[in-house]
Order: structure tokens, then C-alpha cells, then sequence
């Protein structure tokens, strides 16, 4: 549910985050040092204020290679540095001295776009960046009267757009492994659900969220019944069938920012986004009739499912993640000892499923 929001958004943008800063560092530093390098020969080229602003570039940039791994928001970074460039490619084609291999430059467009912000944007800049490089390139050197002159065209665009084709497929194919691997590292394989280490992660994610906005939300711990006897009289198999189905149930009634996790064996956790304790009370109570109200259809056999539930509400029931599990925890397991398929959701009261 809530992964593959999560997922879907990251896959959109490219690299990871970790691995786009490391890239940034790696060409902050090389455009740094190259910049200088160039300084040096436009200095001797007798252009002494282009020399002067690429020095002053080139240590810029290997300041922002030092501090890149730091910065809070990456994409402004990202685009201060490659829209600046791509335009100084073209401004270097334009310049009147320039050498005819200044257009090679313009093959790194596609490369670093898809790289750093993924297929669509990586697409949407390169283009007319693209473009923009071969109108020029047209103008300038461009001699269609010869064959040589025509070979020369097609070398130059035939190999730009198989460089766009090729990075495109890949950054897809790319975007794609990595979203099926973060799937596969971040759910239960067996029932869909979040993993626990996930489900840890976004109930820390929740807490801090409320605790600067204050809004209400429900930890729910949930353990199916006698879930050993399913094992044991109907088989390993239709235990496995048992705790999908019961994800199926809770799915179907949960808002698609709930968080549902399996938190191992048979045991499940729920964080109710933005739900305060008498919403939770009355959600969780539906969820244990409607479990109850729903067996499995097993080889023909209706099987019958119930779970126990414990509720703890933030902020009425503790002032931490630990106090907040460890009453749901408890009260879950109060639950099981006042005799199962119910839901305890607040002091010592029991809130009793409406068992016929
Ligand atoms: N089929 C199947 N069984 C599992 C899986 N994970 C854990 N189990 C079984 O779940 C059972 C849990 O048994 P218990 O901890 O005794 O709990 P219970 O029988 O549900 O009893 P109460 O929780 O007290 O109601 C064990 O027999 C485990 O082997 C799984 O992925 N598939």
C-alpha cells in the first residue's frame, strides 16, 4: 500500500539519493578541474576574461563537491548546475574561435539528464538542449553539397539520438530493478504486506510527523487466533492461504495511507493515519467482525479466521514510539488472555467483538 507510493516516487527521479550526490561530487569535481585546465589554454588563446570566469566557475564547483554530500534539497542544485552548463555548450559552439570538436560536449546531455532526474525529466531537458546543439552545428560547420560534408551530418545526429535511445532504455529498465529490488526489500513475500523493518520505519516516520503536527494516529497490533490448530488440522498450505486472506480483509477496509505490516509469524501492525482514538476504536472493531464474517473458502470448506487486537492512540496513550508499541502490545495480549477475537482498545476496559 503505502511502499508502492513510496517506491513509484523514488524510481521517478533517477539515481537514488545517496548515489546522485556521490555523482554530482564526482562531476562538480572533474567540470572544476577541466574548467581550470581550459582557463589556462584560454588564457594563452588571448581571452582573458572567458579565462578569468572559468576559474572562478571551476572553484565554485569544486567547493560544491566538497559540500554536496551536506545539502538538504538536491534537485535545485541539480538543475543550477546542468542548465548553466548545457547553455554554455552552446555558447561555446557559437563562439567565433571555436573548434569544431567543442560539438562533442553535447553527447554528455542525455547522459547526465537521465542520470540525474530520471526518464522523463532527463527526456524533457535533453531535447531541447539537443536540438538546439544540432541547429547550430547545422549552421556553422554543416556542408550537405559534399558526400563527405553529408557523411559528416550523419555521423553527428545518428550518434546523438542513439545515445538518447540507449540511455532511455536503460534509465527504464534501470528505474524499473530498482523499484521490483526495493519491493522486494521492504515487503512480506508471502502476504504483500510491508516487512517489519518497513513497518518500523514508517511508524517512526508517523511519530515525527505528529509530533509536529500534533494530529491524531493509531498504532494497532493484531495476532490471528489459534492459528497453530489452522496448521495443524487443515495444512501448512492453507495457513499460508489463511494469513494472505486475512490481509485481503484488512486491505479492503483500510485507506490507502494506512500502513498494514507483517511483524512476523502471524502477528500484524496497523498505523491509522490522521485518526483519532474513537475513529480507531470503531475502525478496528469493523475490521475484527469482518475478519470473523469472512472465512477462508479452503478445498470447498468455509475456514474460519479471527485475530485479537490491541489499540493505542497517539497522543492519548504514551509520549514515545516505545510507550505507544509497548501499550498496544499489551493490550493485544490482554485481549488474547480475556479469551480472543476481540479488540482492547483503551485502560483496562475491553472493547468485546460482537461475537454471535
Ligand atoms: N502456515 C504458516 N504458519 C506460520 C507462519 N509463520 C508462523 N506460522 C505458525 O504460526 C503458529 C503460531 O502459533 P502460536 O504462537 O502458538 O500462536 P497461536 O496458535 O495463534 O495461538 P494464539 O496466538 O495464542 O491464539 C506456529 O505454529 C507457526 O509455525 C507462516 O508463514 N505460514
Amino acid at each position: 500500500m503505502d511502499s508502492e507510493h513510496d517506491t513509484q516516487r523514488q524510481a521517478g527521479t533517477g539515481l537514488e539519493d545517496s548515489a546522485r550526490r556521490s555523482l554530482l561530487r564526482l562531476i562538480f569535481a572533474c567540470t572544476g578541474w577541466v574548467l581550470c585546465g581550459f582557463a589556462l589554454l584560454q588564457f594563452r588563446n588571448d581571452n582573458p576574461i572567458l579565462a578569468v570566469l572559468e576559474i572562478l566557475v571551476g572553484l565554485f564547483l569544486l567547493w560544491s563537491a566538497w559540500n554536496i554530500t551536506r545539502v538538504r534539497w538536491l534537485t535545485p542544485w541539480i538543475y543550477g548546475y546542468l542548465l548553466p552548463t548545457f547553455c554554455f555548450q552552446l555558447y561555446i559552439m557559437l563562439m567565433p574561435n571555436a573548434s569544431v570538436t567543442a560539438f562533442v560536449w553535447v553527447y554528455m546531455v542525455p547522459v547526465l539528464a537521465y542520470l540525474l532526474l530520471g526518464r522523463r525529466a532527463g527526456l524533457l531537458l535533453s531535447i531541447p538542449f539537443m536540438v538546439a546543439a544540432l541547429l547550430l552545428y547545422l549552421w556553422r560547420y554543416a556542408n550537405p553539397e559534399s558526400a563527405a560534408g553529408l557523411i559528416d551530418i550523419g555521423n553527428a545526429v545518428v550518434c546523438g539520438l542513439m545515445i538518447l535511445l540507449f540511455v532511455h532504455f536503460y534509465e527504464g529498465r534501470r528505474a524499473l530493478a530498482q523499484r521490483s529490488l526495493q519491493l522486494m526489500a521492504e515487503t512480506d513475500g508471502l502476504t504483500g504486506v510491508l516487512n517489519r523493518a518497513r513497518f518500523h520505519q514508517l511508524f517512526a516516520q508517523c511519530i515525527e510527523q505528529s509530533q509536529r503536527s500534533s494530529d491524531a494516529f493509531a498504532l494497532v497490533l493484531l495476532d490471528v487466533d489459534h492459528f497453530k490448530q489452522v496448521n495443524d488440522s487443515w495444512g501448512h498450505e492453507a495457513g499460508d492461504r489463511a494469513l494472505q486472506h486475512l490481509c485481503r480483509v484488512l486491505g479492503q477496509r483500510l485507506r490507502s495511507d494506512d500502513v498494514i505490516g507483517r511483524l512476523g509469524g502471524e502477528e500484524f501492525g496497523l498505523v491509522l493515519r490522521n485518526t483519532d482514538a474513537v475513529a480507531a476504536e470503531q475502525l478496528v472493531q469493523t475490521l475484527c467482525q469482518q475478519l470473523e464474517r469472512t472465512p477462508l473458502l479452503w478445498q470447498g470448506q468455509p475456514l474460519p479466521i479471527t485475530a485479537t487486537f490491541g489499540v493505542a492512540c497517539w497522543p492519548r496513550d504514551a509520549s514515545d514510539a516505545a510507550g505507544l508499541y509497548r501499550c498496544a502490545d499489551q493490550r493485544l495480549y490482554r485481549g488474547k488472555a480475556y479469551g480472543r477475537n476481540r479488540v482492547v482498545s483503551s485502560g483496562g476496559a475491553l472493547v468485546v467483538s460482537d461475537i454471535a
